[in-house]
Parts: structure tokens; C-alpha cells; sequence
């Protein structure tokens, strides 16, 4: 039995789950097995995380193993190293060179799906597609054998899509954290993969998403929200009321390791070695895995162009490739073998000479120390990646240039140009006339400037290590696995009409809320017709009916102006308020104007982070913050730099934080500033209320509040105003800090609690169609809200005789072909600001 001490002192259990375990295995008996480490940058990356966790790594060894004794075997050697083999067989093939690296890795990077030729193949989408879910399935078996209560399971990467929602089907309390190494491409790239939206869906059911850049993890909540049509939020997604997480999670490296490394003797021998065999030449330095999206045949050709063009370089300058094997049986990796090398003999045949070849090109991976040395005696590093998650080489070289200052030449398509893009010079690989500038710039730029650029370089690797990357995402699963559990107990049930209609009946002072569009307007479906908006036909006698009840005040909040408001309840004895409260008109049809006093500021903390983010990216960049605006300022940054992070910045901004909110962005020269406009819907009512009962001269307290509407999030606080806890906490504590509180502000709550008496339940908030809400109650459509509005008119005996226009709505109730509102509303919703954004 564990006593308590050991209890307390134990570990918290991490299932660290990849398609690759952290080494691969090679069979060197019938039971014994060698182990060396996998290459690639996930697995760099993993080393890193903190060793508070108690890790147990789940993954495929690296080989195919059939027979018992060889399997025992090898589970028993990887045992020492913490590692659980997931052994994938017959369907290794068709998951991993078909499904992960035939399909899914070219979407993932931009490079489309390759065409499907049922003729002269077994292999199609569908056998590849099954054989993917069936390699998840054994993934899934692995790890209910070894899971323990409590456990977190982090799954990381492209291979294991359906492993989140098989895991939670086993066991919905699990906490799962998934993330992806790879880049996310724009959703109309995703769009083409057959079955896109079971990956989508199977994937938003683990607790947090992580993405490398802020541009791969709005690329992926736009393709959720165009795909599935779920809400993407500053959270990241809602899906009938459940909230997937997604943020952003650079990874790093381990800098010590590498720093330390370049101090061995071994290492420092090589590196004489190295520099001895280079005398008098420059080395640029390339270490890609054999992977198309490396960009090696342009990095060649940029190469290839420099030499043309500097012919006083062409014996003073070597270019060394280190191009690691990797998937080997996919085709298109073998075709891309064949190019690299026809590449490399052709440059060499056009400037190599007997003594010196200008390419030296490696098909194979080189051991640790060997990579530190060439890293550290290299004077130009080239990565020309044409999609990249994140790219360590790119890291583990500055942490090896301590001593040479050498610089690093970086593609712009690699996640590591949003950290490194200070320090480095960015390129377009495609651009080969660029690539040939840059290898000019890099060899011939003054010491000062290397100086500097390593420095900044420097810092930010060594300030951003893998540790952080692990525990910040660990700790953000903690967080939100908390957090969307509560929320998922906050979903709102249906409307009960019939209470709804019998309270109405009995209340003395009613007042009902009502939205504008999407609510009250006529149902439409062509998104032409959003520039004249109507009143919906069947509502005429309804609403003349509500209105000129004296027992019952009607109050229609809008964000639109006074004119179209004006124009579609002028005749109606109706409060309205234009622009979201900034104008208010009574029923005399006055309007007066209010400055708001309260404000929404939902957006600012979300802003913050990307403001946050992108300074510290940006090295001499800052930020300021008020109370109602940000402003992230580079004028004193590099100014192309600045100008390309500011464009991510906005991406990001729009497709989070800010795009739901009342805010107004302006892009400056050298700055972007984020600032409230107007109110919330929330605040203006309050105000309205007051109005009310300063204009009626009101005794009798309001005992019945009916409010629905299809609200923006941030205009959700309607909902909540006249929640009778929300109201006496608000109460309370104006009374308690009397001394900080106007006088004013204290008048007015003393005010609206003298007029409401809303305790017996008679409060009513309904949105329409949105299932995450603050509201108590949803219906699915605008037509449910008719339909009420119509049964409270006829429940009240005071009504008018206008009334009898109403007839009209039961006739057309009944008509089939009648369109509730909200799938055209949802349409336009995602509609709204909706420019996909572009890479760089
Ligand atoms: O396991 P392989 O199929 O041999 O491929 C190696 C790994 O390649 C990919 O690495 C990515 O992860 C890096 C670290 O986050 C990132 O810097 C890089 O840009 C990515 O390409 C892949 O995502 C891994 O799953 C593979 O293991
Ligand atoms: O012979 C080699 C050369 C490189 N690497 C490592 O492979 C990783 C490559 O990661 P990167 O993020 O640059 O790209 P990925 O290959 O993961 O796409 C780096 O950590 C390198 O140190 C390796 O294991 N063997």
C-alpha cells in the first residue's frame, strides 16, 4: 500500500503518445534488440520536457515485428527506457506511408492531395483511410492497457487524428492534450481531404489544441468554423455548449545540450577536423530531413544562381547538405531522391574543379556530436523549407554559434521565422533570385551585424527551451480540462412556453427585450436582402397589440441606426435603442443620445496575449495598455520585420480575440492599436431602464422580463442584467464600497431595485439558435420567438383591436415552406470579416 508520504511525493503519470517513440529499434538477435535514438524534430523536442512528470512514452518502435518472442523481447528493453511499443503490422503500410505521409503531410503543407489512381494501385483513399483508423485503434488498445486512473494523455501530431475521440469514447474523464508539430494549412486546402470533417470533429473532442504559431491555430479555427460550423471564439471552439481550447505553444530545444556539447573535446576535435577540411572556404550549411517540403532542390538552385552570378565565389565557398533518410517507401521520396542528386552533379559539374566540389550532399543522418560541430564551424545556416512547423535545425544551429556569430538564412514558411525572423534573413525559397541575394548578404555582412543578429537570435533560444514548451502546455491542459468541465453543466434547457405565457398573464408591469435582426426581421435567404431589412409580416398586429398594452412596455435593442429603426417602428408606441444604446428613443419618438459608461472589455485579455506574444517576438517592440485600448508599437524594431509580424498580428487578432467584439483596429506605420467602441447591449439596457421609469413615472415594480434576441457574444450580458443574484450581488457591493462608487451609480442601482421584483422566477433571457450562452433558456429559431410574442398577445385581455391583423401569422404558420431564421443568420455570422487569412 502507498503511504501517505509517497502519495504525496508521487508524480503526476504523462502518456507522452507519437507515431514515433524516442528510438527506433534494430533487431540484432531473435530476442535482442539495439536502441538509438529517432531522428526529427519531435522527438528533439520531447527530450526537452520536464522531468517532473513521470513519462511513459507510447509509440511505434520503428520497425515491424511479427513473432512473439521478438515482440516480448523488444517491449522489455524499451520497458528500461520508459517506452510502450505500439506494434502496427499489416496496416503500417497503408497508415504511415499511406494515410500520414501520402495524404495527410502534403495537405498539411500546402502541397494538395495527391490524385487517387484506382487502376494501377491497391492502395486508395478509402484502404488507406481504414487502415489509419485501424493503426488509431491499436494505439487506443496500448494505452487503456497501461492507463491509470488520472493520467494525462498528450498525443501529439497528424498520425493519431481519431485517438482523441476514440480515448474519450473509452473514457470521457480522460485529460487529453493534443498537438501538432506540422504546420495547419488555410481551410480551403483542408477542404479537398474526403473526410474532413470526422478528423475535425474527432480531434475538438480532446480537451487542448496546440499549434506551433498563432497563424497554423487560427488557420485551423477558420477551417472548423467554415467546415463544421461550429463558433470559433478567443477560446478556441464551440460545439453545442462544449469548449475546445486551441492555443498556441511555440516548441524549443534543449540550448544547454547543445552549448554544453560544442565544450566536449570530441566535439572541438571534430570541429578542427572540420575546419581544416574547409580552410580558406566559406560553409554554408544545410541539415533537412529527405522531405519535400525542405525545400532542397530550391535551396540548390538558389545556390546554383549565386554561383553564376559571383564568380569570385565559386572556389571560395562549399555548401554542405546533410539530408537525413526519411519514409523511404512513399513514392514521392524517392522521386525527390533522384532530383536532389541530379541537382547536386549538375552544380558540381558546372563549378566543381578536380580538388573542390561546391556541393557536398550526405544521404544520411549524422550522429550528435558530429551535427554540433558542423553547426558550430558553419559560417551561413540555409533553411529554405517550403512549409514548416516549426524547424529546430534552424534553433539547434544559433545555440551552436556562440563563438562564430555565423547567420542564419531562413524561409519565411517556417514557423521559426515568427521567433527567429529578427535575427535572421528571411527568404522566399521560391524566389530564387532572393535565395541567391541572401547567401550574398549572409557571406559578406560585417562582423557588428552578426554580432548583433546572434544576439537577439541567442536570447530568445535560449529564453524559450523545450522545458517551457512542455509545462506551459501541461499546465494550460490542467486549466481548461477544469474549465470546460464547468462549462459543459452550464448548457440552457428549451423555453417553457406555457409558464412563459401563464406568468405574462398574471404580471401587472411586464417589460420585454427584444432583438432586431435575426429576431424580429423578416426570414430571408439571400444575404442581398440584409442592405433592407424588414419587419417579419406575421409580427404587425402581434407587436401593435404588445405595444399598446399598458400593463406591458416593449423595448427593441438594435445595433441598427435611428433612421432604419425609425423607419420599421414609427408607428408603433415602442422604446428603441439604435447602435447598440448609443441612441435611445422613447415613445414619443425622441431621440437622445448617451455616452457609454460601462463597456464590454471581454477582448482585452485575449489581445493582451497576442500583443504579449508578438513583443516578445519582436525584439525592441512594445506594448501599452489603457483601459479600453492597445497598442503594440515597432518603431524601433526592424522595420521589415515588424511590418510582416504586424500582419500575422492582425490574422490572429481578427480570427480571435477581437472577432466577436465592439472594437475599432487601426494599423499606424509603425503600430496597431486596438480600442473599444460604443457599449455592450447589456449596459445599454440598464440605462433604458432607468428612462423608462423616469418617463412613466413608474410605481408599480417591473415583475416580469421577457428577453430574447440572436446576440453577439459580447452583447450576451443582456442576459444576465436582470438576473435577480447578479442584480443583489451588484447591490451589495456598491453598498459596500460606497466610498470608491458614485453617488450616481448608487442612485441608479437604489433605482432599478425599487422598480424590479423579479424573485418569483419571472425572468426570462432566450437566445435563439446558439447553444453556448449566458442565457437561461434557447429556442432553435426566430419563428419560436414569433410564435411566443403572438400567444403573450392573445393571453393578455387588454389587448387592442389591431390585434386582429394577426390572423395573417396563423395562416402563414401553417405554410411549410416557411424558413426559420437562424440557418440563414449562421451563414452570415461566419460570414462577417470573413477573409481567410494569407501566409506571409
Ligand atoms: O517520424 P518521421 O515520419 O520520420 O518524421 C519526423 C518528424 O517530422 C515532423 O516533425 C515536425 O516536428 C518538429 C518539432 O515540432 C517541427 O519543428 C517540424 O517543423 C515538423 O516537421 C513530424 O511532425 C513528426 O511527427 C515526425 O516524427
Ligand atoms: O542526422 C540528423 C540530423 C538532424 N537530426 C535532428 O532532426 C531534427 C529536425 O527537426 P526539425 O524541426 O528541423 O524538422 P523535422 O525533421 O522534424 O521536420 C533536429 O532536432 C535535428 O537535430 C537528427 O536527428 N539526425
Amino acid at each position: 500500500m502507498v503511504s501517505y508520504d509517497e502519495s504525496c511525493s508521487k508524480r503526476q503519470r504523462l502518456l507522452v503518445v507519437a507515431n514515433r517513440l524516442p528510438v527506433s529499434a534494430k533487431r540484432t538477435g531473435e530476442n535482442s534488440w539495439s536502441l538509438e535514438m529517432s531522428p526529427g524534430g519531435l522527438v528533439s523536442g520531447l527530450l526537452g520536457v520536464a522531468a517532473e512528470f513521470e513519462t511513459k512514452w507510447v509509440g511505434w518502435p520503428g520497425v515491424d515485428v511479427y513473432d512473439v518472442v521478438g515482440k516480448n523481447a523488444l517491449s522489455k528493453s524499451l520497458a528500461d527506457m520508459k517506452c510502450i511499443p505500439v506494434f502496427l503490422e499489416e496496416v503500417f503500410d497503408q497508415y504511415y506511408n499511406g494515410y500520414c505521409n501520402g495524404i495527410l503531410w502534403p495537405i498539411l503543407h500546402h502541397m494538395g492531395l495527391p490524385q487517387e489512381d484506382h487502376k494501377h494501385t491497391n492502395k486508395t483513399y478509402q484502404t488507406q483511410y481504414d487502415a489509419y483508423k485501424k493503426a488509431n485503434r491499436k494505439f487506443l488498445d496500448v494505452i487503456i492497457e497501461n492507463y491509470e486512473e488520472g493520467d494525462i494523455v498528450w498525443i501529439h501530431d497528424y498520425h493519431l487524428l481519431f485517438l482523441p475521440q476514440y480515448l474519450k469514447e473509452y473514457n470521457n474523464k480522460i485529460k487529453i492534450g493534443w498537438f501538432l508539430h506540422s504546420p495547419f494549412p488555410s481551410s480551403e486546402v483542408f477542404k479537398t481531404l474526403p473526410s474532413r470533417s470526422e478528423l475535425l470533429r474527432s480531434v475538438l473532442t480532446a480537451d487542448l489544441l496546440g499549434f506551433h504559431t498563432y497563424d497554423f491555430a487560427s488557420h485551423f479555427v477558420r477551417t472548423c468554423t467554415r467546415i463544421l460550423g461550429v463558433e470559433g471564439t478567443h477560446e478556441g471552439i464551440v460545439d453545442h455548449g462544449k469548449v475546445t481550447r486551441v492555443a498556441v505553444f511555440p516548441i524549443g530545444i534543449d540550448p544547454n545540450r547543445f552549448i554544453k556539447a560544442c565544450e566536449l573535446p570530441e566535439v572541438r576535435q571534430q570541429m578542427t577536423e572540420l575546419k581544416k577540411r574547409f580552410a580558406g572556404k566559406k560553409v554554408i550549411l544545410g541539415v533537412d530531413r529527405l522531405d519535400m517540403i525542405k525545400g532542397i532542390p530550391q535551396k540548390f538552385l538558389g545556390f546554383e544562381k549565386f554561383l553564376e552570378e559571383n564568380m569570385d565565389w565559386r572556389d571560395k565557398v562549399v555548401l554542405v547538405q546533410i539530408a537525413v533518410p526519411t519514409r523511404n517507401n512513399v513514392p514521392e521520396y524517392q522521386k525527390l531522391k533522384s532530383q536532389v542528386h541530379g541537382l547536386a552533379g549538375r552544380i558540381n559539374g558546372r563549378f566543381g574543379s578536380v580538388s573542390s566540389l561546391p556541393i557536398h550532399h550526405l544521404d544520411c543522418s549524422v550522429d550528435f556530436n558530429f551535427l554540433c560541430a558542423l553547426y558550430a564551424i558553419a559560417d551561413v545556416m540555409l533553411v529554405t523549407s517550403l512549409r514548416d512547423g516549426m524547424n529546430l535545425v534552424s534553433y539547434e544551429f544559433i545555440a551552436c554559434q556562440e563563438a562564430k556569430k555565423g547567420v542564419l538564412v531562413l524561409s519565411e514558411f517556417a514557423g521559426a521565422a515568427q521567433s527567429l525572423g529578427a535575427g535572421a534573413i528571411l527568404v522566399n525559397p521560391w524566389d530564387v533570385t532572393e535565395v541567391s541575394s541572401a547567401i550574398k548578404e549572409a557571406l559578406n555582412m560585417p562582423a557588428e551585424e552578426r554580432d548583433e543578429r546572434h544576439r537577439l537570435n541567442f536570447q530568445y533560444v535560449k529564453t524559450h527551451p523545450a522545458k517551457k514548451w512542455g509545462d506551459d502546455f501541461i499546465s494550460e491542459l490542467h486549466d481548461t480540462f477544469t474549465e470546460s468541465d464547468m462549462k459543459i453543466k452550464k448548457i440552457p434547457v428549451g423555453l417553457p412556453q406555457q409558464d412563459v405565457i401563464q406568468r405574462y398573464s398574471k404580471s401587472n408591469n411586464r417589460l420585454l427585450i427584444l432583438g432586431f435582426f435575426g429576431t424580429l426581421t423578416e426570414p430571408m435567404n439571400n444575404q442581398n436582402e440584409e442592405l433592407d431589412l424588414k419587419l417579419n409580416p406575421e409580427l404587425k398586429g402581434t407587436l401593435k397589440a404588445l405595444c399598446n398594452d399598458p400593463k406591458t412596455t416593449v423595448v427593441v435593442l438594435s445595433r441598427s441606426g435611428k433612421n432604419i429603426l425609425d423607419k420599421i417602428f414609427g408607428e408603433y408606441n415602442i422604446w428603441l435603442a439604435a447602435e447598440n444604446g448609443m441612441f435611445l428613443r422613447d415613445t414619443t419618438g425622441e431621440w437622445v443620445t448617451n455616452i457609454p459608461e460601462n463597456m464590454n472589455l471581454d477582448w482585452v485579455d485575449g489581445t493582451k496575449n497576442v500583443f504579449k506574444y508578438f513583443t516578445d517576438r519582436t525584439p525592441r517592440s512594445f506594448f501599452e495598455a489603457s483601459e479600453t485600448s492597445l497598442v503594440w508599437n515597432y518603431e524601433n524594431a526592424d522595420v521589415e520585420f515588424g511590418r510582416a509580424q504586424a500582419r500575422d498580428l492582425l490574422q490572429y487578432l481578427w480570427a480571435g480575440p477581437i472577432s466577436n467584439a465592439s472594437v475599432d483596429v487601426v494599423r499606424g506605420n509603425h503600430s496597431v492599436e486596438v480600442h473599444a467602441v460604443g457599449e455592450t447591449k447589456g449596459v445599454a439596457v440598464g440605462r433604458i431602464l432607468e428612462e423608462i421609469v423616469r418617463k412613466k413615472s413608474m410605481t408599480t415594480p417591473v415583475d416580469y422580463v421577457f428577453c430574447s434576441g440572436y446576440f453577439l457574444e459580447k452583447d450576451e450580458d443582456i442576459y444576465t442584467f436582470f438576473k435577480p443574484e447578479v442584480m443583489s450581488s451588484k447591490l451589495s457591493h456598491e453598498t459596500r464600497s460606497k466610498s470608491s462608487a458614485s453617488n450616481h451609480s448608487i442612485k441608479k442601482k437604489n433605482l432599478l431595485s425599487n422598480v424590479l421584483d423579479l424573485k418569483k422566477g419571472n425572468y426570462f433571457s432566450v437566445a435563439i439558435g446558439q447553444a453556448h450562452t449566458k442565457a437561461r433558456y434557447v429556442v432553435d429559431s426566430s419563428h419560436d420567438v414569433v410564435d411566443l410574442l403572438h400567444k403573450l398577445a392573445v393571453a393578455d385581455t387588454t389587448t387592442s383591436d389591431s390585434f386582429s391583423e394577426s390572423e395573417d401569422y396563423q395562416t402563414r404558420n401553417a405554410n411549410a415552406d416557411w424558413k426559420p431564421w437562424i440557418n440563414y443568420v449562421k451563414i452570415r455570422e461566419l460570414a462577417v470579416g470573413d477573409t481567410e487569412p494569407v501566409d506571409i
